[in-house]
Parts: C-alpha cells; structure tokens; sequence
C-alpha cells in the first residue's frame, strides 16, 4: 500500500549522511533517508553500546560507527540528533575531523544555546546550519523512529545571517524531500516562539501530573480510572523523555520564564473570574481558544485523531 510518501529521488542529495544519537529523531532521519533514496550512505553514531547494537539490528543504516568521530570523516552533511546538553562535547569530538565544505546540521528543541555551544568546536571549513524539526511524539530511542514523522510538518532553520546560501539550499532541499516545510528564523526567535508553544505546554503538563500524582484526597487508582480525556492528554505529553526535557529548560531558561510569567498572570485572571462568577468572561476566552485549535487543523497540521507512529509503539 502506498505510504504517502512519494517515489525516491532520482539522485542523492547527499554521499554520506552522519546521524550523531539514534533516537527517535536520529532514526526517522535514517527511515527516511532510506526511503526516500537522500543519502548514498546513512552513517549512524551513538554515545550508548546498547543503542549501536540495536541500530545494526534493525538494519536502517548502512553504517554503524564506533565512535562520531568515526562517522563523520567523509561525511557532506552530518546532523547532530542527541540531547540538548550533548551537543556541544559532541562538537567538540568531531571538529577536528569533519571534511572540508560538509554541512553540520542539529536537530534540537532550543537553538541560542547549541549555537553558543557548538560553533566554536567547528571549522571555519564547513557550514553550520542549526535546525529544528517541529515534529514528535513521547516516545523515545531507537525504535520509536518511523518514515512519516516529518510529514507536512514544520523544520526550522536558523542559518547565520553569512551562511553559504547553496549549502542552506541544500539542506532545505533535504528536509523538503524528507516531506517537511521549511521556516527560517533567528535562533533567538525560535526559542520565544517554542517557549510558548511547546516547551511551557510540557512544562504545564509535567506539572499538572505531578500535582495529580501527590494529592492525597485523590487516591492514584481514581486519578487513573478517571483519566479518560484531558488528564490523560496530559499524561501523554508528561511521558517525554526526562533528560531531553530537562536539557531543554536549562537551555531556553530566559524565554521559559518570560513566557510563564505571562501564563502566571493570565492564569491569575482566570481564578478571578472563577471567583467573580464571571462567566462572559470565562466563555469570551474558550470561545477564541477554541478558534485557535480550529485554525491549527485547518492549516492541516493536525488532525482530529492524531496518531503519529504511537498505535504501532503500544502494540
Ligand atoms: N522527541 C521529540 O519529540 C523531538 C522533536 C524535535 C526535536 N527533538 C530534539 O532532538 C534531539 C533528540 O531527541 P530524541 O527524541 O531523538 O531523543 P532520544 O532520547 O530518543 O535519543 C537520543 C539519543 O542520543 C544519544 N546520545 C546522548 N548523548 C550522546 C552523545 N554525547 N553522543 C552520541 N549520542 C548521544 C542517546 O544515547 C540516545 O540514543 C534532542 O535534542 C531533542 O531536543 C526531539
Ligand atoms: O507531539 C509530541 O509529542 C511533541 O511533544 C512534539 C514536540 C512538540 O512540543 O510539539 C516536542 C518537542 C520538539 O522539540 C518538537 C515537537
């Protein structure tokens, strides 16, 4: 049955694509690199034993390297796919060994800081085009990843305002035919706009569980039982892996707290209409949240039943 996806190229776009941290993001880049026919060669690395073994045994990249270090020699565009906080040490190891006019790409929820992080261990030899792919689930490691992941979905780019124009052509050329839409942006920008819409989202969702969890006139069997619809939205997103979520606090920290100080006092004014009995209020506000999730599925960004490679993970 067709997936979807449309027929493979008719030539690489790239010779040797290094994937650095086979996650669930590292191996859908694989998926669909293979699928789509965008690398002569998918090299993968990964800091974990375990994660390498299972990488060769589900066969989705040629390679499995040593080391990153090992991976990238030769490598035209190397993609950094590991937590926030692993970015740089990662930089720091291949550096040194990346080949002259290769693009160094990244894949992680914050961008200022990886900048900051990664930049200095690069040579001025090679392009450094940070990324961003606005797609996901909760799941995580090697086995999570899957082909469609990046369909119709958003990457940002935020190239450096010198960036080599055919290199940022390239890797969007990439990203295009891996299905996704291309944005640019400031690394600055983007760690505003992400704030808001999904790292202070998780943030909210850990929290609400977490109060769930420690309640003692609510017993966890009621919480569970009685999870079957806005709760247990919620517990989805509070299941996210807890190293990369706490990388992406303690990287996007300023923009995280501007945007709760906001959520802080429009919550505030919440309570107070609960309070007041004010209920134009309560309904003025449902009604335009309710036009905001109307306009995201019109956009075809999501649909009513989301499923996201998640029905084949519960199995
Ligand atoms: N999960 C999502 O929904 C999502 C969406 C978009 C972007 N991102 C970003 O993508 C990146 C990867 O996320 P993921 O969900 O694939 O994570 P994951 O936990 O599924 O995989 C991360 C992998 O990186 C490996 N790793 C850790 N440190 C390493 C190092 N120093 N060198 C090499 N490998 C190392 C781990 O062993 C693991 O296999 C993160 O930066 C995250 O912020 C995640
Ligand atoms: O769909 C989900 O489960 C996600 O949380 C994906 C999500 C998001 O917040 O939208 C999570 C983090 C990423 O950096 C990008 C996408």
């Amino acid at each position: 049955m067709p997936d979807g996806l449309g027929a493979p190229l008719f030539e690489p776009l790239f010779d040797r694509v290094a994937l650095i941290g086979i996650g669930l993001i590292g191996s859908s880049l694989a998926h669909i690199c293979r699928r789509k026919g965008l690398a002569r060669r998918i090299v993968a690395a990964d800091a974990s034993k375990e994660v390498r073994t299972r990488v060769a045994e589900l066969g989705f990249a040629d390679e499995v390297a040593p080391s990153a270090a090992e991976a990238v020699r030769g490598a035209d565009l190397v993609v950094l796919c590991a937590p926030v906080g692993a970015m740089g040490p990662i930089a720091r190891e291949i550096g040194p060994h990346l080949a002259p006019g290769a693009i160094v790409s990244d894949v992680g929820s914050v961008k200022v800081s990886i900048v900051e992080a990664v930049a200095p261990h690069l040579p001025a030899s090679v392009c450094f085009i940070p990324g961003h792919p606005v797609a996901g689930t909760e799941y995580s490691g090697p086995d999570a990843g899957f082909a469609a992941l990046f369909h119709n979905r958003w990457i940002i780019l935020t190239p450096p305002a010198d960036a080599d124009q055919k290199a940022l052509a390239r890797l969007s050329a990439f990203w295009t035919a891996a299905g996704a839409n291309v944005e640019t942006m400031t690394p600055e920008h983007h760690d505003l706009v992400l704030a808001i819409t999904s790292h202070v989202p998780h943030l909210i969702a850990y929290n609400i569980v977490g109060t769930a969890a420690d309640l003692e006139a609510v017993t966890q069997s009621e919480v569970m039982k009685f999870s079957a619809g806005g709760f247990r939205d919620f517990t989805r997103i509070a299941s996210s892996d807890p190293i990369m979520w706490r990388d992406i606090f303690l990287n996007n920290k300023d923009a995280v707290l501007e945007m709760l100080g906001r959520f802080n006092e429009d919550l505030t004014a919440l309570q107070r209409m609960i309070r007041r009995g004010d209920g134009d209020g309560l309904s003025e506000l449902f009604t335009r949240t309710r036009a905001i999730r109307r306009g995201i599925i019109a956009q075809g960004q999501e649909t009513a039943e989301p499923d996201f490679g998640r029905r084949a993970q519960e199995e």
